[in-house]
């Protein structure tokens, strides 16, 4: 069985070369911790999301990521176990290869973490690949080429900018800023302007919507502020994007200067072919335009941004070169 997993901070997509996408869920898990005992998993991804709020006390929500990188090796383990389960793989029967993405910026330390809790939940042989040059893949660029191509991936922790050719990186931006912090912001802007606590998965569904809507107005549920009563109140979208648009400046603020690193010859190719943008902030309205106005580029944003990064891994899997020189082992 061969896999690309991308683990994210915020979603984990898995995916096979033949088969396509076959798990796409948020990156939680629901777990029963036993004194004493291996944490038992009730559910993970969606169906955990789903759970979370409801559950009864005894079960803990866990999120295995922290902005992009594993804090704990036994949580990430008991995570890609369960989540290998979901996608319908048994790794204790068949014999799993996986290439796993990881953020550019991950020290040596973090991406060996990954890549031990991935043997450990029974995945062998498995590759580290930063997950900018995987989404290339997965969107069809060839690193190995001798053109220079340039990258953003704005996941929900991550952003990232990433130059590459023939089969190197030339210059890279990271920040630890994404879409977590613009559906904080947008819960922040509720509580000081609307007086709404409003809860995460809700203040997340808000923002999703409001680059599909048009300018029309959004209606959001949330707990009053001051009686603490269940209330309803009405925004518009041009609002949410108002209080979205600091997160998105400070993104691209720490992004653009990644142009600064490259030689002219580069920067004729990336000038000539443009930026390619992926990751499920590159959904949020606004930010490929203002990326574009930064870099003065032309933006373009991927076909499938949430899932080319785990299909461009899959890929990768096959592509022997291509893993000895991007591969991180
Ligand atoms: N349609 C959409 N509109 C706006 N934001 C979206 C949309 N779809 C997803 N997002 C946001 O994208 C973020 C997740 O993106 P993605 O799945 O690429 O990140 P990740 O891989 O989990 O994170 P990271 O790469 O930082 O580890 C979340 O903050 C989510 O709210």
């Amino acid at each position: 069985m061969e896999l690309g997993i991308d683990l994210g901070t915020t979603t984990t997509v898995v995916s096979d070369a033949r088969r396509g996408v076959l798990f796409e869920g948020p990156t939680v898990m629901l777990v029963r911790r036993g004194a004493g005992r291996r944490d038992r998993v009730l559910a993970v991804g969606t169906e955990a999301a789903d759970l979370l709020g409801r559950a009864p006390s005894r079960f803990t929500p866990v999120r295995p990521l922290d902005d992009g990188v594993v804090t704990d090796l036994e949580t990430a383990r008991v995570y890609l176990r369960a989540v290998l389960h979901a996608a319908g793989q048994r790794p204790w029967r068949l014999p799993v290869r996986a290439v796993v993405t990881v953020p550019v910026g991950s020290s040596a330390l973090e991406t060996r973490a990954l890549l031990e809790a991935a043997e450990e939940a029974g995945i062998r042989p498995v590759t580290a690949l930063d997950a900018p040059i995987a989404g290339a893949v997965g969107c069809g660029v060839d690193p190995m080429e001798r053109r220079v191509h340039l990258v953003v991936d704005v996941g929900g922790g991550t952003a990232e900018a990433v130059a590459f050719c023939y089969g190197g990186v030339l210059a890279s931006r990271t920040g630890r800023t994404g879409g977590e912090e613009m559906t904080l912001a947008v819960a922040r802007w509720l509580r000081e302007e609307h007086q709404l606590h409003v809860g995460d998965l809700e203040v997340e569904a808000l923002k999703v919507r409001f680059g599909s809507d048009g300018d029309g107005p959004l209606v959001v549920q949330g707990r009053d502020g001051v009686v603490g009563r269940p209330r309803l109140a009405t925004v518009r979208a041009a609002e949410v994007a108002e209080a979205v648009r600091p997160v998105t400046d400070q993104v691209v603020r720490t992004l653009a200067p990644v142009l600064d690193d490259l030689p002219p010859q580069a920067l004729s190719d990336v000038m000539a072919e443009g930026v390619l943008v992926f990751g499920g902030g590159s959904l949020v309205p606004g930010l490929p335009q203002e990326l574009e106005r930064a870099l003065g580029l032309p933006v373009t944003t991927a076909a499938e941004p949430l899932t080319c990064v785990a299909q461009g891994a899959a890929r990768a899997l096959r592509n022997r070169p291509l893993l000895a020189a991007y591969g991180r082992r």
